[in-house]
């Protein structure tokens, strides 16, 4: 009878327990953080020496409220360490995975989840549970538990459990959520589910919903896909709007009072590491083309080129040349309140636009390489393009900022602006009635 290593914090010799979190990038840092003030000695693992030697100074490389002064009391408190070395990660009882899935093209790639499984198979005791938080397309968790197999002639289920514990986090409300969120939990054998809820349910205090390890990955990824859709319908709706002269915002906003209905809001775009990547790991083993899934994805990724021909039509109002157009974007991150630029509609905006006027500016107050002030980028401008909603742009004094610039012209982007700044020539997403 193999004498399970595996139980919450200490193990059968009373020795703590240790956890492996591999990837500590925006969700495995703070899954490190949150393991390691549940008590455990969690050991960090990424391929990134500047990652990792940041860490271990107690400073984060992600911008997330309440980061920095948790990741300085772990590592202070030597509850948190972090390498670049494998060896580093031998004796753990168990192995977070949180690298990133990105896709090339419109499929996954997976090269960095089955390079950190090969990783797990270098140190690997026999008892040990890999738990797969990363995003992945169904089916996924299984076939990693075979590669494992075949790289350590191991038995999932008998010599070590997999499963896949999909993360649910909001960027911006990471640490509350983490802890008060349910979570689904799907392991490859039912010991593996049974193992994960048990390390899960040490701090989580939302509901833990155990399933198999595919159903685990379809439910992820119907969540992200369900959000995509429902802010493309958004989408088509403001598009609609401009035509029938209508304030989409409010439209919208009277529109969920109905008790069963909660339509998303539309935007210059979908942006981030999830929604513009997920439906496409839910549709990659497809065998039937599926119309509504791919449509959202294509009606999301024209939204900036929507909003540059609001620019081109305001521009042509103002009787302000194209090419002798100066533009300020402001906000290049995804979304608001982050600093987090991965598959920006902000950055396709300005890429769209760059080579028809004569100069763009960006300032972004969360990301690095833009204008060092709001003033600095707006002296002198033509117009204005709110690509972000940022909480900083949501109280600006357009009067004063009018003042600065050369045309007042003022697109937005993100349905922040509610009242059309006076002696502006104003157009957003979604306002049909201006
Ligand atoms: N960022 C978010 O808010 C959420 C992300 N997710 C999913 O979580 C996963 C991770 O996403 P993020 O944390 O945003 O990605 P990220 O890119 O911020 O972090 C990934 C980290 O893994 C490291 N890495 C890559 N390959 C490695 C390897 N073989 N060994 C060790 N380290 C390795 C990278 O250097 C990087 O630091 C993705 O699948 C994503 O879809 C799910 C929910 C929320
Ligand atoms: C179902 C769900 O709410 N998933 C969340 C989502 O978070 P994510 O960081 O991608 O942010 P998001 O609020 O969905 O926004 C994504 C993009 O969509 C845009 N957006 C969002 C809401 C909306 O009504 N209209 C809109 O245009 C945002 O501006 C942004 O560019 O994806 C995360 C993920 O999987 O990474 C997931 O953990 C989060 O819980």
């Amino acid at each position: 009878m193999r004498i399970l290593k595996f139980c919450v914090l200490f193990d059968k010799l009373g020795v703590r327990m240790k956890i492996a979190v591999i990837g500590l990038g925006y969700i495995g840092l703070p899954t490190a953080i949150m393991f390691a003030e549940a008590g455990y000695e969690v050991i960090g693992f990424d391929v990134k020496k500047d990652v990792v030697d940041r860490i271990n100074s107690g400073k984060a490389h992600i911008v997330e409220p309440g980061i920095e002064e948790k990741l300085n009391k772990v590592v202070k408190e030597e509850r948190l360490k972090a390498t670049t070395k494998v060896e580093k990660l031998r004796g753990a009882n168990a192995f977070i995975i949180c690298v990133q899935t990105p896709l090339e093209g419109n499929k996954p790639n997976l090269i960095y989840l089955e390079n950190a499984i090969r990783s797990v198979a270098e140190v690997i005791d026999r008892g040990a549970l890999v738990i797969i938080e990363s995003t992945v397309p169904p089916g996924t968790t299984i076939k990693m538990a075979k590669l494992l197999e075949s790289l350590t002639g191991f038995r999932e289920g008998v010599d070590f459990y997999m499963a896949h514990a999909p993360e649910r986090v909001m960027p911006g409300r990471i640490f509350y959520e983490l802890v008060y969120n349910s979570r689904v939990i799907g392991g490859v054998s039912e010991k593996a589910t049974e193992l994960a809820v048990k390390l899960y349910k040490s701090f989580v205090k939302g509901e833990i919903y155990a399933t198999d390890a595919t159903t685990a990955e379809m439910i992820k990824l119907m969540e992200n896909t369900y959000r995509d859709v429902n802010i493309a319908l958004a989408n088509e709706f403001a598009l609609l709007a401009h035509q029938y002269g209508v304030n989409i915002f409010e439209a919208i906003r009277i529109a969920n009072t109905h008790p069963r209905v909660n339509i998303h809001f539309p935007g210059i775009g979908v942006g981030g590491h999830c929604l513009p990547k997920d439906p496409y790991l839910l549709l990659s083993n497809a065998k039937k083309e599926f119309g509504l899934i791919r449509l959202a994805r294509k009606i999301n990724e024209s939204m900036p080129k929507f909003v540059a021909t609001l620019l081109f039509e305001a521009l042509e109002e103002g009787g302000v040349e194209e090419r002798e157009a100066v533009v300020t974007v402001l906000g290049l991150a995804y979304k608001g309140g982050t600093d987090d630029i991965r598959n920006s509609p902000a950055l396709t905006f300005v890429k769209l636009i760059r080579d028809r006027v004569l100069e763009v500016r960006t300032y972004d107050p969360y990301v690095g390489g833009t204008h060092k002030s709001l003033e600095d980028a707006i002296v002198e401008a033509d117009a204005v393009v709110i690509a972000t909603d940022h909480p900083e742009f949501k109280e600006l004094n357009w009067e004063e900022i009018g003042r600065l610039m050369r045309h007042k012209i003022l697109i937005d982007g993100r349905g922040i602006v509610s009242n059309p700044p006076k002696g502006f020539i104003f157009k957003g997403v979604g306002r049909g009635d201006v």
